[in-house]
């Protein structure tokens, strides 16, 4: 087998503690592709949805995951997320979306796909790829890994306000309640739950500002740079 020349950047952690928001400024910074693992598995979730897929049915899941065809495709310096050809990068991000997807990530053939299909995007290439089970399971030999975290509160604040600001109807307690309610099946499925990997490096934004998120990673990364160099 060839040597890998890539470098990969896993990061994972629990609903909205700042992981895409990290992700795509390291991508930027470093010009790396993002790709955004939660994005796909709300994109299956959406589908299922929509053709009213029984999740508990294994024979109409496997049947919905073959028709379904997800691609990131660059649109400015923005990447859009597109299900068999339609752009529904905004579709996913509703609440009605993310009451389901912890439900339909835990089934396991709907992990199979996504999981291959994540290792097929970072072949190759510089990637920040963020989710659940990224650093122990798409990628256990990730070139960095990040846990992050953040205090309960302070992440269903912030996931309130985005929220808000993109029109949607929601209430503070239904936000919080999403998030412990996607935590608690994320973190206690049997197929790749989410835990940290023992080589991450964990980090608590619940008091840093983006940019000091972002320039504690940089710093990292340029150690392990110059640690291989
Ligand atoms: N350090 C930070 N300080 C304040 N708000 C943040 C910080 N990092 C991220 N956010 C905001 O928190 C929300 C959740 O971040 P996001 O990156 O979507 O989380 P995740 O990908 O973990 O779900 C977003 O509205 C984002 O703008
Ligand atoms: N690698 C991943 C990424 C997301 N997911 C699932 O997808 C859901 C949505 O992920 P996301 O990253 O968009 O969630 P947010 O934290 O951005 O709200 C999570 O709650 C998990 O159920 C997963 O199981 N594995």
């Amino acid at each position: 087998m060839p040597a890998k020349t890539n470098f990969v950047i896993a990061i994972d952690g629990f609903s909205s503690c700042g992981k895409s928001t990290v992700a795509k400024a390291l991508a930027k910074e470093l010009n790396f592709v993002f790709i955004d693992s939660g994005a796909m598995y709300r994109a299956v979730t959406l589908y299922f949805l929509r053709k009213n897929i029984d999740f508990s049915n294994l024979k109409e899941v496997d049947s919905a995951l073959s028709k379904i065809q997800i691609d990131f495709v660059p649109n400015g310096s923005n990447t859009e997320i597109h299900l068999n050809g339609t752009d529904v990068s905004a579709e996913i991000r509703q609440m009605y979306v993310s009451e389901q997807v912890s439900e339909v990530a835990a089934i396991k053939a709907v992990r199979v796909a996504m999981v291959a299909q994540q290792q097929l995007l970072g072949a190759r290439r510089n990637i920040v790829m963020d989710g659940r089970d990224i650093g122990t399971t798409v990628f256990p030999d990730a070139d960095l890994k990040l846990f992050m975290t953040a205090d309960p509160e302070i992440r269903a604040q912030r996931r309130f306000i985005e929220l808000q600001a993109k029109g949607e109807h929601t209430t503070m307690e239904e936000v919080r309640a999403n998030l412990s309610h996607r935590d608690l099946i994320d973190s206690t499925r049997e197929e790749s739950p989410l835990r940290q990997a023992d080589d991450a490096l964990v980090i608590d934004n619940s008091n840093l500002s983006q940019e000091e998120q972002l320039n504690l990673v940089i710093a990292k990364y340029q150690a392990i740079k110059l640690q291989n160099a």
